[in-house]
């Protein structure tokens, strides 16, 4: 099957343009061909999101636009399966955990299509001014025109809905660069979107490699950026994009604190589904896991056999746990930062096989800071276990890094929780929940070199219109 770009409602898939094949990363099966989106598909749909931005949303009123997203929602609902085996078929993703995606996808569209109606402002008591009496000040929010959507492989229906479902609800129209090894759940979204009654040219779709993501984000007409992926294209979208507004949700390498106190037994059931979900292929995937001496032994040996029980192979069985990765290339760099620590003195406790695109889940000990699988983010099935004595230490220790995105903290005193919490140096930290565990509404976005501004519907809104002032001076004698 072929797929193109979608621009104004239209199709673009002629023979000749240039292709892209897309593979299943676990067998190498072709499933599908990507037709590219040239420089002159890309004029044309931005200057189709801006049109129809001026057209057809600005008088979109809230209620229509909640409607069209709560009915996304509900014919999602009845493609649960359609996008899972898609999304295991592009991505790799293990049955189970595609499906939980498109689970949390349906909510993300009920969400937007509730806070499209609650999209309010305020009054400002201008009195409080001397010499503001009489005067009213109203602060509305109004959406910001074309946004521009970038987003990766790994989640490429929830990631890309936390991008096009909160742009909507605003007010926004849309242009959309899925990740180019994962283009059959884009354009089926944007298909979805169509059948829900979304006025054409409001979501443009693009097919392309990052060759057609640069000339977005530098285009005049262009409002907004939302751009989720990696560091170095982050850091090279935020040199260039100018004056817009700019999203940047980029990478991490979590860390998960045990105390002494902690709860071991469902700590270390969940730090291996947070270490090796999706092969680890998770920007908030558990990679530095710091234990107390205390517990040490007892977690590690308890964690390695956790570990050999996941069941490793085809992501269409139900029974899978750990699939491949995205592609071999990702693979191979993994196993050489595995490969490189060794050299440097760590210790592979489990794991550490590659088998084509199949890294086995990795865990390591005698690690320091100096070695890529801390330093740097993994993303891939590799943990390292880490022993601490104190508090100071162990803060000092997860604060050591470029990233800052989620962080675990599992003790049973709340003090210490509270208090470890506030010095961690993160976007969200969990008391007594892995760094892996994201919900739909909640604030959720890096900082240091994680990334700026906030996702999670609400939040994202908040990112997707800009505040208007309206004051108004009063006569007092009428
Ligand atoms: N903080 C977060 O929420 C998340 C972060 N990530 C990060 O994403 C990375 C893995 O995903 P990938 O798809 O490999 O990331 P990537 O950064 O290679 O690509 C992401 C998207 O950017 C596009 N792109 C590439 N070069 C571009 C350029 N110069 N200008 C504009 N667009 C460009 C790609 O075509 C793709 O659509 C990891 O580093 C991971 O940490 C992934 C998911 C969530
Ligand atoms: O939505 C999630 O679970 C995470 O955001 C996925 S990722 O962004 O951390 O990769």
């Amino acid at each position: 099957m072929r797929y193109g770009s979608i621009i104004n409602g239209q199709e673009r898939n002629e023979k000749q343009r240039e292709t892209l094949e897309v593979r299943n990363p676990f067998n190498q099966e072709k499933v599908a061909e990507l037709a590219l989106a040239t420089q002159s598909d890309l004029e044309d749909a931005v200057n189709n999101s801006f049109d129809t931005f001026h057209s057809t949303m600005k008088v979109m009123h809230a209620h229509q636009r909640s409607d069209i997203l709560r009915k996304a929602a509900d014919l999602l609902e009845g493609k649960v399966e359609e996008f899972a085996q898609t999304i295991v078929k592009e991505a790799g993703k293990p049955i189970k955990y595609s499906r939980d995606e498109i689970k949390r996808s349906i909510q993300v569209l009920r969400f937007s299509s509730e806070l499209a109606k609650n999209i309010t402002g305020e009054v400002i008591p201008m009195d409080a001014a001397i010499g503001g009496e009489n005067r009213m000040g109203l602060v509305t929010r109004k959406p910001l025109g074309v946004v521009g959507a970038i987003t990766p492989f790994n989640f490429p229906l929830n990631l890309s809905l936390h991008k096009i479902a909160p742009a909507i609800a605003a007010g926004n129209t849309i242009v959309f660069k899925p990740a180019e090894n994962t283009p059959i759940s884009a354009y089926l979204l944007v298909k979805l979107f169509q059948e829900a009654g979304l006025p054409k040219g409001v979501l443009n779709l693009l097919m392309g490699t990052g060759k057609v993501g640069e000339p977005l984000v530098t285009h005049k007409k262009v409002h907004k950026i939302t751009f989720t992926g990696s560091l170095p294209v982050g850091r090279k979208i935020r040199e260039s994009a100018g004056f817009k507004k700019v999203t940047l949700e980029l990478g991490s390498n979590s860390p998960n604190i045990l105390f002494e106190d902690a709860d071991i037994e469902s700590a270390v059931k969940d730090l291996v589904k947070g270490a090796f979900a999706f092969s680890g292929q998770v920007c908030i995937s558990a990679q530095r896991v710091y234990v107390h001496k205390s517990i040490y032994d007892s977690f590690l040996e308890k964690y390695i056999k956790e570990t050999e029980s996941l069941t490793i192979g085809n992501p269409e069985k139900e029974e899978t746990d750990i699939g491949p990765m995205i592609n071999e290339d990702e693979a191979m760099r993994a196993k050489q930062w595995i490969d490189d620590a060794v050299e440097k003195g760590a210790k592979i406790e489990i794991g550490g096989e590659r088998n084509g695109t199949v890294l086995s889940p990795t865990i390591m000990t005698n690690v320091d800071h100096n070695m890529k699988i801390i330093a740097e983010e993994v993303f891939a099935p590799i943990v390292s276990v880490i022993p601490f004595e104190t508090e100071d230490e162990v803060v000092n220790y997860s604060n050591d890094s470029i990233y800052g995105l989620q962080a675990g903290v599992f003790t049973k005193d709340i003090d210490r929780a509270m208090r470890v919490a506030n010095q961690l140096e993160m976007g969200g930290v969990w008391i007594n929940e892995i760094s892996t565990y994201r919900q739909d509404n909640h604030p959720y976005g890096g900082v240091k070199q994680s990334g700026i501004g906030k996702e999670g519907v609400k939040y994202a809104i908040e990112d997707m219109t800009e505040i208007k002032f309206i004051g108004v001076k009063l006569n007092p004698n009428h």
